[in-house]
């Protein structure tokens, strides 16, 4: 396969990569911790400290971690976190990566498609669409229960490109902020994998995955993908 195969799909991730999300993350935890009673052993002050220092590891860790390892009890302040999130993006709205979305416009009019892919439920990705009101701005969404197992399996971007059309893996283009997001690209063989520092919160963990590029946002992919020849023949965008 050449090296040079033309990206054809981008695969993004949401939280962190295209939704700036931290003030939602800390509250979900605070509203499901209460109404599992997950934290009640330590206390919330002590909780959202280490919700804090913690901020981007996986959500049933931490539960478990505060639930004391009650691994039952940390699953349910789980399932409460995704209707918690959904409820506070309901009421709050939601905030773009800045940029994020005309980077989406400017990636889809180099005739790239463009397609989401989340951790979350649909439940709580199709709050976060609504609140940003991106329905229309990609060409799909995916979430793991629409792919089979979550990140940093292949599934998400596996799925994406058989939906999507994309004649290769080679043709795809992963981007995302957590060494997950970046194993799930190198597993699935995508052509170009992207870590992105927006809303990395372990820069140096996500430099060790070793993305074939580290960008400071999702606004620096375009640029990237010219500069190694990725863009297909005759984009009509100059990236930047
Ligand atoms: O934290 C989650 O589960 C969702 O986050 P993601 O959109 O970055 O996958």
């Amino acid at each position: 396969m050449s090296p040079h195969t033309p990206i054809e799909l981008v695969v993004l991730d949401m939280a962190g990569t295209t939704v700036l999300d931290d003030g939602i993350v800390e509250q979900a935890f605070q509203r499901a911790a209460e109404r599992t009673g997950v934290a009640a052993r330590i206390g919330w002050g002590d909780a959202l400290q280490y919700v804090r220092d913690t901020m981007g590891q996986s959500k049933i860790d931490v539960f478990t971690h505060l639930a004391g390892g009650d691994v039952a009890a940390a699953e349910r302040a789980t399932a409460q976190f995704e209707t918690a999130y959904a409820e506070i993006v309901a009421e709050q709205g939601a905030t773009e990566i800045p940029g994020a979305a005309d980077a989406i416009r400017a990636l889809r009019g180099a005739g790239l498609k463009v397609w989401l892919t989340t951790g979350f439920a649909p439940v709580t990705r199709d709050a976060l669409l609504d609140a940003l009101d991106w329905r229309d701005l990609v060409d799909g969404v995916l979430s793991p229960i629409d792919a089979g197992r979550g990140r940093p399996a292949p599934d998400l971007v596996l799925t994406a490109l058989l939906r999507a059309g994309a004649s290769s893996v080679q043709a795809v283009a992963v981007a995302g902020d957590t060494v997950s997001d970046v194993e799930s690209g190198r597993r699935a063989g995508a052509g170009f994998v992207a870590g992105v520092l927006s809303g990395a919160h372990d820069a140096a963990a996500l430099e060790a995955a070793e993305p074939d590029a580290v960008l400071p946002d999702v606004t620096a992919l375009a640029a990237a993908l010219s500069e190694r020849g990725l863009l297909p023949a005759l984009a009509p965008i100059a990236a930047g």
